[in-house]
């Protein structure tokens, strides 16, 4: 265990900010560009926080990568999904077969997929699959901790080691995703915890339960959060008490990444919740992340706003699986090709001044 502390404590204390003078030199690059000034909206600030993570003003991506967490729930014992707690590795073996939605927006914007079975409850083997098993399934966090401080330290470190070996194999963009059956009430309750917010604005649909379900979820969240009480200044410990292995092992993939200053687009409810617990944590994570995409599963926008991120698409999606943030690191990308790739006024020969200024 404090093994597992002294690893996770080294991660944390390499992380440092972004590099302010890079992203000046970036910021006055884009000046140059052929273009008026500032007509690449948001891509711009995109390419700019990428050169202060990259301490380059011309960035690069040349390898992206998603991650994804599978892990099973306790809690779905108290009737928390619209589905079966055994999707969960049915659709990990869909995943290892290529069938999922996340496969053929990761075939379509060339992202490697890494599988990873942080807490499945059922036997998997796939030479595809990254099997980092910590537990079958978390504990009931209706009835007390879903985890135990060991198997969260584990999954944390799952998580960590995942985004340093597929950093080691060259990626520079990462994205997260995750499949559990039952995890948006993870995911609502550790929100409802770190936001000190009512539950029922964090609840919603997930997998389409209908209302009904809904305030049962609700009730299930509130006794979850009654019988843990978990400390709301102690992200790990909220993590711990009512969060899962995936959502563990999300937040050491967040860490991982930004000890390496590598940029990663978040996706939906439960991936941004590992991101505020991350953010919690150490506060500077959040400026190495993008928010994919706005999902509709009531309480995202409220979490995002908390972390201070603008999601980068809007499609009405509500999904999982890493699948709005494989579709958003196709703007991130296209926004250091831009900045790195087009001309200066001064290369191309183009008049650099509006005509009255
Ligand atoms: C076939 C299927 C594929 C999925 N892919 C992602 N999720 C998504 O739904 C689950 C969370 O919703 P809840 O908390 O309501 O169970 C997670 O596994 C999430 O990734 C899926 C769900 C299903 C049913
Ligand atoms: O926003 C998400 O990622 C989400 C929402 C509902 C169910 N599964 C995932």
């Amino acid at each position: 265990m404090s093994e597992f502390s002294t690893i996770l404590a080294t991660s944390l204390a390499s992380i440092t900010p972004l590099d302010r003078a890079a992203m000046e030199q970036a910021r006055q690059r884009q000046q140059q560009l052929t273009k008026p000034a500032g007509s690449l909206g948001r891509l711009e600030e995109i390419a700019i926080r990428i050169a202060g993570m990259q301490q380059t003003p011309v960035p690069r991506i040349n390898h992206k990568a998603v991650i994804v967490m599978a892990g099973d729930h306790g809690v779905t014992r108290e009737g928390v999904s619209a589905y079966p707690a055994a999707v969960t590795p049915q659709m990990v073996l869909n995943f290892l077969q290529g069938g999922a939605a996340i496969n053929a927006l990761a075939r379509q914007a060339n992202v490697q997929m890494i599988i990873v079975d942080v807490g499945v409850a059922a036997e998997l083997s796939h030479p595809g699959l990254l099997s980092r098993k910590v537990a079958y399934g978390t504990a009931n966090m209706a009835q007390g901790p879903a985890m135990t401080p060991e198997q969260m330290m584990q999954a944390l470190l799952v998580g960590i080691e995942t985004a340093h070996a597929t950093i080691a194999q060259g990626a520079d963009l990462l994205a997260i995703g995750e499949m559990g059956i039952g995890n948006t009430t993870a995911a609502s309750a550790i929100a409802a915890a770190l936001l000190q917010l009512p539950v029922s604005e964090l609840t919603g649909y997930g997998t389409g339960i209908d209302e009904e379900q809904r305030q049962h979820k609700v009730r299930v969240i509130e006794q979850a959060l009654a019988v843990n009480q978990p400390d709301p200044l102690n992200p790990l410990e909220v993590l711990r008490c009512v969060g899962g292995l995936e959502i563990a092992g999300l937040v050491g993939v967040l860490i991982g990444a930004v000890e390496h200053r590598v940029p990663v687009v978040i996706d939906g409810f439960i991936s941004t919740a590992a991101a505020l617990v991350a953010s919690t944590l150490h506060p500077t994570i959040r400026e190495y992340l993008f928010a994919g995409h706005a999902s509709v599963e009531r309480g995202h926008r409220l979490i995002l706003e908390r972390l201070e991120l603008r999601p980068l698409l809007q499609l009405d999606m509500r999904l999982g699986e890493g699948t709005g943030a494989v579709l958003a690191m196709q703007i991130v990308e296209a926004a250091v090709c831009t900045h790195s790739e087009m001309a200066t006024f001064a290369e191309a020969g183009v008049s650099d001044r509006p005509e009255h200024a």
